[in-house]
């Protein structure tokens, strides 16, 4: 019988989606009568070792990816369950997307410690977010707020809204539903108040590109839909070279016109004080050119100019 080793990160969030994705596998296993089972290997990697660090500078996104692909090249594990906005736009030679499992609430949210909404929020009150994405939108809505870093896993970050005198915290919906503590959150923000970050809400399940097995089961779960929506936006962010920690945001979704998927996406590029602010929409039926297209748009209002300023 043939053993898939599965690598997860060991936060409460990595712990407990890791562990989903696997009932589910165990569960489609049974019902395909594919004979299989399943092991997991906690892997630590370098984002959870320096999780006191702004993210940005010491090189931001693919730090909580990197060892763990690597596990996956060595053979160590066999599959790996990641957050899709976690993901660098490039994968290492030799691994795939072999899942993009149905998406979760792709929203931000805000969880405060009195304020009913955002609009509630007093002049000039403090909220706790180190995503410049949020920190943009959130800026160019409110620019009263007071917004400073806060980082951590989910767990530390929502006991620093008490202890560290935050007003409100911004976070990802998915994350809070996922463990089970929506009841936490205040606020959900609509996708045009805070346009959610690249994948957010999705899962993306990693595998060897050669390891037939797991990617003829991992068939059976992906979720065309969300593969198709996540794809444009990962376009979308790769045109604009959005590999490290950046002011971009992007939501696709599917609509059904006479018989034919059309995508829908919008995309931002917004100056980390949010006094610049460049959205925009497009529509288009192959998910690798809207994307393009989209970013393309963008840049010839100047998003290339904004990205440049932050990347410094
Ligand atoms: N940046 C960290 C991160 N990566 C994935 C999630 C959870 C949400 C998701 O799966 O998209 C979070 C937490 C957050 O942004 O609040």
């Amino acid at each position: 019988m043939r053993k898939i080793v599965v690598g997860t990160r060991q936060s409460a969030l990595a712990l407990t989606q890791t562990g989903q994705v696997v009932d589910q596998l165990r569960e489609l296993c049974r019902r395909l009568e594919i004979e299989c089972e399943f092991e997991l290997r906690k892997i630590v990697t370098k984002g959870d070792r320096i999780l006191d660090v702004t993210l940005s500078k010491v090189g931001g996104k693919g730090l909580f990816v990197k060892e763990i692909e690597q596990a996956l090249m060595d053979g160590e594990i066999d599959m790996a369950v990641h957050s899709m906005k976690d993901m660098p736009w490039e994968l290492p030679e030799g691994l795939v997307i072999g899942a993009v499992p149905f998406r979760e609430d792709p929203r931000d949210c805000l969880i405060t410690r009195e304020a009913k909404s955002l609009e509630d929020l007093p002049h000039g009150a403090k909220v706790g977010t180190s995503s410049l994405r949020r920190s943009s939108q959130l800026q160019h809505l409110r620019p009263d707020l007071h917004i400073e870093s806060i980082r951590g896993n989910i767990d530390s970050r929502l006991k620093k809204l008490d202890t560290e005198g935050f007003d409100a915290i911004l976070l990802a919906a998915a994350g809070l539903h996922r463990i089970g503590w929506q009841d936490r959150i205040s606020a959900y923000l609509s996708p045009e108040q805070s346009l959610p970050a690249v994948g957010q809400g999705a899962l993306c399940i990693q595998c060897r590109g050669n390891d037939e097995f797991t990617l003829d089961l991992l068939k059976h779960y992906n979720d065309e839909k969300t593969a198709i929506a996540v794809a444009a936006e990962r376009s979308f962010l790769g045109k604009l070279n959005g590999g490290c920690q950046v002011p971009i945001g992007a939501y696709a979704t599917l609509q059904e016109e006479d018989g034919n998927s059309v995508i829908a996406m919008t995309g931002m590029v917004g100056s980390p004080d949010g006094k610049q602010m460049l959205k925009e929409t497009m529509t288009g039926t192959d998910p690798e050119l809207l994307g393009k297209e989209l970013a393309e748009a963008l840049i010839a209002r100047g998003a290339a100019d904004i990205l440049a300023v932050v990347r410094g």
